[in-house]
């Protein structure tokens, strides 16, 4: 059987450069292109590229898209900065381009995919939520795309649920000391030397808590999620939201 033709963007960066590692290692892929900034995109084109995995900036993600799509190559998308305006543009060009599929997955390590479902079951029943991310001091964004992802799905579910809004009777002295809000939900930042990408939903109800906590210690924790996605994209036309859609998790 031929070997599924990869391509890295982002590939000397932290999560790009074990990307590759992963890529070369697949025995089903083979790896045509690893790029960098300032690389000329047509090199996809090139080697014959079939699938990008995308692991960039949220400044570069949306014109290495826009190429792909074009182009007819499937892509694999870690980078974060997802808001609606851009997933609207994403799904016209894929519109233009209807047997392409692009995978965007806020986090692709299995526990972190767990964590969102956790927390979105878990919702519902408490009075308080609130979402603590805790990443290494380089990252480029915050709120994590995964604490964003995490806040949405437990907003939606307290919404379908008709939970009432949390109580908070704070009078904030200093801006942003409740964190961001996410569709209601409080969710704060930490940036410490020495992390790499940890979250915490913390859940209250009269008289007990419950803490759902997710540690990515390596970046080998997203590779097997890349993987999957990059065999499955290939195969799944249209845009696919979040790697949950690829795993059985019932
Ligand atoms: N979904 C997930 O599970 C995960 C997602 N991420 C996300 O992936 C993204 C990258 O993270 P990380 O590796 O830590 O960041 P880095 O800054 O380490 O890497 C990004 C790399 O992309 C390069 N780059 C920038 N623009 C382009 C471009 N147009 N074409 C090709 N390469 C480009 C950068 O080059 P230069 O340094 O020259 O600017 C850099 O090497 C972030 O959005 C992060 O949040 C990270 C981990 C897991
Ligand atoms: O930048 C990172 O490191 C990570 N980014 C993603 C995010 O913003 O959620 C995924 C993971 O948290 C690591």
């Amino acid at each position: 059987m031929s070997k599924l033709r990869v391509a890295v963007l982002g590939a000397k960066g932290r999560i790009g450069a074990e990307a590759v590692r992963a890529v070369e290692a697949a025995d089903d892929m083979e790896l045509v292109a690893a790029l960098g900034r300032g690389d000329r995109l047509e090199t996809l084109v090139d080697s014959g590229a079939q699938a990008v995995v995308e692991l960039t900036t949220p400044a570069s993600v949306m014109g290495n898209l826009d190429f792909c799509v074009r182009h007819g190559i499937h892509a694999v998308v870690g980078t974060t900065g997802w808001t609606d305006e851009r997933l609207a543009r994403l799904t016209a060009w894929l519109d233009g381009s209807p047997e392409t599929g692009v995978l965007i997955a806020p986090n692709f390590s299995i526990g972190a995919v767990l964590t969102m479902r956790f927390a979105e079951q878990a919702a519902r029943y408490f009075e308080s939520v609130e979402v603590v991310e805790l990443h290494h001091p380089g990252k480029a964004d915050a709120p994590s795309g995964t604490a964003t992802r995490t806040a949405q799905l437990i907003a939606a579910a307290r919404a379908r649920a008709g939970t009432a809004p949390q109580p908070d009777a704070t009078v904030t002295a200093l801006d942003g000391a409740r964190g961001a809000d996410v569709d209601g939900i409080p969710v704060h930042s930490v940036r410490l030397r020495g992390l790499l990408a940890h979250q915490e939903v913390l859940l209250g109800a009269e008289g007990e808590t419950l803490t759902i906590r997710h540690d990515s210690l390596h970046h080998s924790s997203f590779m097997p999620g890349i993987l999957l996605g990059t065999r499955r994209v290939v195969t799944t036309p249209g845009l696919t939201f979040g790697l949950e859609h690829f795993l059985d998790l019932n």
